[in-house]
């Protein structure tokens, strides 16, 4: 909390710095008027969230906090998909080194995007199943085009949402929806999703959404942001440190967890069944 504080602080002093962190799978640019980042994901064909993708994401993140940034937009460069969630290879008949940094990296991304000290807008942009809805629940205000589905349906695919999956949840919409979303694995269509809180706007086009986005951004030009920054820390504090306490733990869990013959056949089926979806 201190740090943070000392850290927010900076932000009244320091001038805004210019960098480039775009990578093949993370197209970032910066306004030059606002200061505000856009961070696409363009990892075809559905944006599925693998090591190298999360490692870019997380890193970019990083780069934002260092040069006190003024905001950030996270889209996706597909038209139909934000983010198909965790990479599902990522899973299946893992090698464990791999697998261990694919997680490492993973609640890393979590950490960096749900306590940033910047504020942050999702441009749901397409369907956010699972990982892809947990990256748009770790922004502060979630914008999303209509027609599509957003939820975390982990229980649906015989997995459990991480405690911190569900915490992010539980911040937006609150226990009881959550308890409700989490163990029917609900997939949410947009407008449901407005209903219940877990989206925010919805709109009818990117370009309205980015609109909609700066106007959000527009709510913090005459509030402190070491005010903002503390403020949204006494909120999520609690989340990212009951993970950071849990890590290894979780780690010891999701490789037993992983090596459960019964869920790697499981996973295979439910690959298989993604393909076949193709075929018809
Ligand atoms: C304390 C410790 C104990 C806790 C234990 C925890 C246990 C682990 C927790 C795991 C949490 C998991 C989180 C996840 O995010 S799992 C991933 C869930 N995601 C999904 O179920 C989405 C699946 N995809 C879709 O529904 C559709 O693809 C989508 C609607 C997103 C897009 O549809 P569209 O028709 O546009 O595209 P296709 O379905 O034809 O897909 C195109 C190709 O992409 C492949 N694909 C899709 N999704 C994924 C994915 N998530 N990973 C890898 N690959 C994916 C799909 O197979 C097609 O491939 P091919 O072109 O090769 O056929």
């Amino acid at each position: 909390m201190a740090l943070r504080a000392v850290r927010s602080l900076a932000i009244l002093s320091n001038p805004l710095r210019t960098y480039s962190t775009s990578g093949p799978l993370v197209n970032v640019s910066i306004n030059e008027k606002t200061g505000i980042a856009t961070a696409t994901l363009q990892r075809p064909p559905v944006n599925s969230l693998n090591l190298e993708l999360l490692t870019e994401l997380c890193t970019t993140l990083e780069q934002l906090e260092k040069n006190k940034s003024r905001g950030l937009i996270l889209t996706s460069s597909s038209n139909t998909v934000f983010s198909a969630g965790l990479d599902i290879y990522e899973m299946y008949k893992p090698n464990m080194d791999r697998y261990k940094q694919f997680w490492t990296t993973l609640q890393q991304t979590w950490i960096n995007l749900y306590g940033s000290s910047y504020p942050t807008v999702a441009v749901v942009n397409g369907h956010a199943p699972a990982g892809g809805c947990l990256l748009a629940l770790s922004c502060e205000y979630r914008i999303m085009l209509n027609n599509f589905t957003i939820g975390l349906n982990e229980t649906k695919l015989g997995m459990i949402a991480p405690t911190w999956f569900a915490a992010s949840m539980r911040n937006a919409i609150g226990t009881r929806q959550t308890e409700l979303a989490l163990i029917t694995g609900n997939l949410f269509t947009t407008d449901e999703a407005l209903k219940i809180g877990l989206v925010d706007e919805v709109v009818q086009s990117k370009n309205e959404a980015l609109e909609k986005a700066g106007k959000f951004f527009d709510k913090f030009k005459r509030i402190p942001p070491h005010a903002r920054t503390m403020t949204k820390t006494s909120l999520r504090g609690a989340d990212i440190q009951a993970l950071v306490k849990s890590r290894n733990e979780e780690m010891n869990k999701l490789t037993a967890f992983i090596n459960d013959p019964k869920l790697q056949e499981a996973i295979g089926m439910y690959l298989e069944s993604l393909k076949q979806k193709q075929n018809k």
